[in-house]
């Protein structure tokens, strides 16, 4: 199999931009597309992505295009939408990219209504593509930085995740690679319910006991709920679970913490993408069908939809019955 050279960036959000660069530096030639020609004008000519990635300069090696079929065109397509954008997006690349085209996902979420999860969603839109997941503890204007990253690439064919991470790595971004695509999946997605829950507990100002059990527990249903939809151990205590939980369960950098601590506060939320609110529900619903007990997620999504007060979920949770830890 020939070498990936050629990465296309479908959307140029926060972590497209910041994925744009590190492909860039990892030698690859790197095509960012933007849904908005205006936006992409503007960062043509400026060579940054001003509304995404302020006072970060693109490498020389990144291009930008409004044309969808320039980035589709490329050895591999990292697919950097909202997971809810996925489909529509995915579909558009469909009939633009060679058969067997990589199609990463780096979205994190679950789709709501039909309960897929994102690479299920390309493999339905895009069903000669190959498709890999990439997701760990990696906040954009980190790796825009330069400083130091490590995320789990999977693919279901071993040979192609090491290919991407040949491609996609570098001396500030590491990649481990899997072929557990569903473990993978499955931490991105819970990890970002239960940091809007520790940014609430932050936000309330319950204390770092309050926090720590919460991240604790909150790890042990993203644990019962991996293993019952097939994940590996090792991925669940990896960088694409646990990592990820820590880093986004530590503070306001993370939009999921800042929409949490919001909530807490009683304050209005940034109004920022934090793909939690969206996941919250569609986990618990896959959790209550196959019999997993996830009450963290499930008081995140009656918070959020306003079934319960901040107030009525803490006690709800503290008032469970005494049970063994597991
Ligand atoms: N930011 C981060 O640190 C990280 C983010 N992620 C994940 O990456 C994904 C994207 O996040 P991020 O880049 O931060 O989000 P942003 O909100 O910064 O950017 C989202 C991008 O997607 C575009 N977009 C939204 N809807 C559509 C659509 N229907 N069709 C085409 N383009 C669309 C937006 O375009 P427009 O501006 O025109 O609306 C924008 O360029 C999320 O799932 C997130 O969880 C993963 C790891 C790190
Ligand atoms: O996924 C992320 C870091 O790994 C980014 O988290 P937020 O979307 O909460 O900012």
């Amino acid at each position: 199999m020939a070498a990936i050279e050629t990465v296309g960036i479908v959307g140029a959000g926060a972590w497209g931009t910041a994925l744009a660069n590190a492909a860039a530096r990892a030698g690859c030639r790197a095509v960012l597309w933007a849904r908005d020609g205006a936006q992409v004008a503007d960062m043509a000519s400026r060579r940054e992505n001003i509304r995404a990635l302020p006072g970060i300069r693109f490498d020389d090696r990144v291009s930008v295009t409004a044309r969808l079929a320039d980035a589709a065109a490329a050895d591999a397509v990292l697919l950097v939408v909202p997971a809810q954008a996925c489909r529509e997006v995915a579909r558009e690349i469909a009939p633009l990219a060679a058969p067997g085209t990589a199609i990463v996902s780096c979205a994190k979420g679950i789709e709501r209504g039909t309960r897929h999860f994102i690479t299920e969603v390309i493999a339905a839109e895009a069903p000669d593509a190959a498709t890999a997941v990439l997701s760990g503890p990696s906040f954009a204007s980190d790796v825009a930085a330069g400083l130091p990253t490590a995320v789990t690439l999977a693919a279901h064919e071993a040979g192609l995740a090491e290919r991407l991470c040949d491609a996609l790595g570098g001396p500030a971004l590491r990649l481990y690679f899997s072929t557990d695509v569903r473990g993978v999946e499955i931490g991105g997605a819970a990890k970002n319910v239960l940091a809007i829950a520790a940014g609430i507990v932050e936000g309330r100002r319950l204390g770092a006991s309050a926090k720590a059990a919460l991240i604790a527990r909150g790890f042990a249903e993203l644990v019962r709920f991996g293993r019952a939809f097939g994940a590996k151990a090792e991925t669940l205590t990896g960088l694409s679970g646990l990592g990820d939980l820590i880093l986004t369960s530590s503070g306001p950098q993370s939009r999921n913490f800042a929409l949490g601590q919001a909530l807490g506060a009683g304050a209005a939320p940034q109004g920022k993408l934090a793909e939690g609110a969206f996941t919250a529900r569609v986990l618990v619903e896959m959790a209550a069908s196959s019999g997993i007990d996830m009450p963290v997620s499930a008081a995140v999504d009656a918070v959020l939809s306003g079934r319960l007060t901040v107030d009525g979920a803490i006690d709800a949770l503290m008032a469970r019955p005494q049970k063994a830890e597991a």
